[in-house]
């Protein structure tokens, strides 16, 4: 072992071509001084046409170089992580933590429950101890239909967990794991034949549970004849609306049950079925709202000390993920003062060209660029967070907080117990008069609710990193049409600037915090809405003062 053990358990290397960029960026710097030196030495005179609209022009340049240099701090210095799950397995695989997985839901008939069953059983299939995995479904719709499609998919995943185990199967989603098959169809007969059969075995078992469940959708709700045999139904019988109901709640898989097993003897993972309360009277704060639910209810059924968040439509792409995160956290030397692992969000269902203009230039570049400062931001989906870091835990040099298992919790306490003390956990009055929102768990009142929460766990001197592996640990769907893009983009800018308006800015309530780099990492996406001004004035007046014949550019 001796030297063994100081070998770390990922590396840190600098991107390729860092000379040639630099030498790139210095022209382009050098144009834009070009530029402000041409508008100052040309502003026509008072009495002629066009100097107002030069002024704007030079304004708006002036913004543009600004934003320009901002946008360096992202991409000046770009760095890769590289794991080492061998060097992990060997030295902890009977240590691996609790690993509590949350899917967000949140409307059954724009997030239809077959796409969703896709991410939970791929999520569930995770290349992990079972014993140590739990998989809450957060259903902030309060669907019976997601409900039902969740005890169908936990009977199918007893078929799945052992398939994908045996097979090695990639991705784990079954509705994208079928599709790569169908193409990939031909190879050596007689070696595949065995595992041919099993495929379209369990390609049957999927098309059963598929027709049941878009059976019921169609319906628009559950025949009494399913309602009669799983006593779950019940919870709905006080349900008024989406925004109107109890707290639902069933742990559909009990991972500490020894006959929860599938159809090889192994144990299963946790399955936990969530709708928290909502209440006219009190605000539910979104996706922020119904984490902070699952942060405590989680705690309070597997409390595993490492929390992974997906949203409903991006499925796991790569069951070694949970593994490279934990090279981060279980490294020996830094592992201690990492908050969080945020991979990229990939998509599978981009045009040609990808008109819509996906995260590519974010997830393959300026990640890389913010990762240099430890400082990646949380974009939700597909993020690995320590359980105490959302509890609002400030890093300490001095107390250690080890990212290892310890046993499982509340063995002794009756199933049923156990879901109604959770239940309260998911109250609306729970928060009241608490820190939950401000301090701990994920901020209230942000458009982005994840940026602002993963800023200020860096401002609590924590660090977080970027995992980018060849093989996509996620894929997702990306909007597809102009009004979702515009949408979402508007969202995502409005909360940005929200941000930097805000008592949590990067600059000021950063400044001292994080290093300067940092602070103007922020700013590239903080600001990205107030570009806003300067497009518009680049975009319409040169067309405007042309009408007039006049030109606001140098003749060529
Ligand atoms: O009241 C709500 C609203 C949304 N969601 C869920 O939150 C997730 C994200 O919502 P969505 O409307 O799909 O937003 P996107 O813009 O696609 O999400 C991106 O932007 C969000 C805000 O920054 C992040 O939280 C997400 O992880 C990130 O993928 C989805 O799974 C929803 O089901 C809830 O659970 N409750
Ligand atoms: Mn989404």
């Amino acid at each position: 072992m001796g030297e063994e053990r100081y070998l770390p358990l990922f590396e840190t290397t600098r991107a390729n071509g860092r000379v040639l960029y630099r030498l790139f960026a210095v022209s382009v710097f050098v144009g834009i001084c070009l530029i402000w030196v041409y508008r100052v030495t040309h502003i026509p005179k008072a009495c002629e046409d066009g100097r107002f609209g030069w002024m704007c022009l030079f304004a708006a340049e002036l913004w543009f170089s600004f934003y320009w240099v901002v946008t360096q701090a992202t991409r000046w210095s770009r760095i890769y992580r590289h794991t080492f799950k061998d060097r992990l397995s060997q030295r902890y695989e009977k240590e691996l933590p609790g690993v509590d997985i949350f899917v967000c839901t949140a409307d059954p008939i724009i997030e239809p429950p077959m796409m969703v069953m896709n991410t939970v059983l791929s999520v569930l299939a995770y290349d992990y101890p079972p014993e140590k995995l739990s998989v809450y479904l957060s259903d902030d719709g309060g669907s019976e239909l997601t409900y039902y499609a969740l005890l169908e998919a936990a009977e199918f995943a007893k078929h799945w967990i052992p398939h994908c185990k045996k097979y090695s199967v990639e991705p784990r989603s079954p509705a994208a794991y079928f599709i790569s098959t169908a193409s990939d169809a031909v190879g050596d007969q007689s070696q595949n034949q065995n595992r041919a059969g099993d495929v379209a075995l369990i390609k049957k078992l999927y098309e059963n549970m598929e027709n049941k469940i878009e059976n019921a959708v169609k319906l628009g709700r559950i025949s009494e004849e399913v309602r009669s045999k799983h006593k779950g139904f019940s919870q709905w019988n006080s349900y008024s609306s989406k925004l109107d109901h109890d707290t639902i709640l069933q742990i559909v898989v009990d991972g500490r049950n020894p006959n929860a097993r599938d159809v090889e003897g192994c144990m299963l993972p946790t399955l936990v079925y969530l709708a928290r309360e909502k209440r006219p009277q009190y605000h539910h704060n979104f996706k922020a709202g119904a984490m902070n639910a699952l942060i405590r209810v989680s705690s309070s059924i597997s409390n595993g000390k490492l929390l992974l968040n997906v949203d409903c439509d991006m499925y796991s792409n790569n069951s070694m993920a949970i593994r490279d995160a934990l090279c981060f956290f279980m490294d020996e030397e830094q592992g201690h003062e990492i908050a969080y692992v945020q991979f990229p969000q990939n998509f599978d269902n981009l045009t040609k060209n990808e008109l819509y203009a996906s995260l590519k230039v974010i997830n393959e570049v300026e990640a890389h660029g913010l990762d240099n400062y430890w400082g990646t931001l949380y974009i939700g989906s597909g993020c690995f967070h320590r359980r105490e870091v959302l509890c609002g835990n400030i890093f300490s040099k001095r107390c250690r907080s080890e990212m290892k298992w310890e046993g499982k919790k509340g063995e002794e306490i009756a199933i049923h117990d156990l879901e109604e003390t959770s239940k309260s956990l998911a109250s609306c009055a729970f928060e009241e008069n608490t820190q939950w929102g401000k301090e701990m768990g994920l901020k209230y009142g942000c458009p982005v609710e994840d940026v602002i929460t993963g800023l200020s766990i860096q401002c609590r001197g924590w660090k977080s990193v970027y995992c980018n592996p060849t093989r996509k640990a996620f894929l997702g769907l990306n909007a597809t049409t102009l009004l979702q893009i515009l949408v979402q983009h508007k969202r995502w800018s409005e909360g940005n600037l929200q941000i930097m308006l805000s008592k949590y800015s990067a600059v000021w309530f950063g400044h001292g915090k994080i290093s300067l780099g940092h602070q103007l990492g922020y700013l590239r996406y903080n600001l990205w809405a107030a570009n806003c001004w300067a497009t518009l004035i680049y975009s319409i007046l040169p067309s405007l003062y042309l009408l007039r014949g006049t030109s606001l550019f140098p003749q060529v």
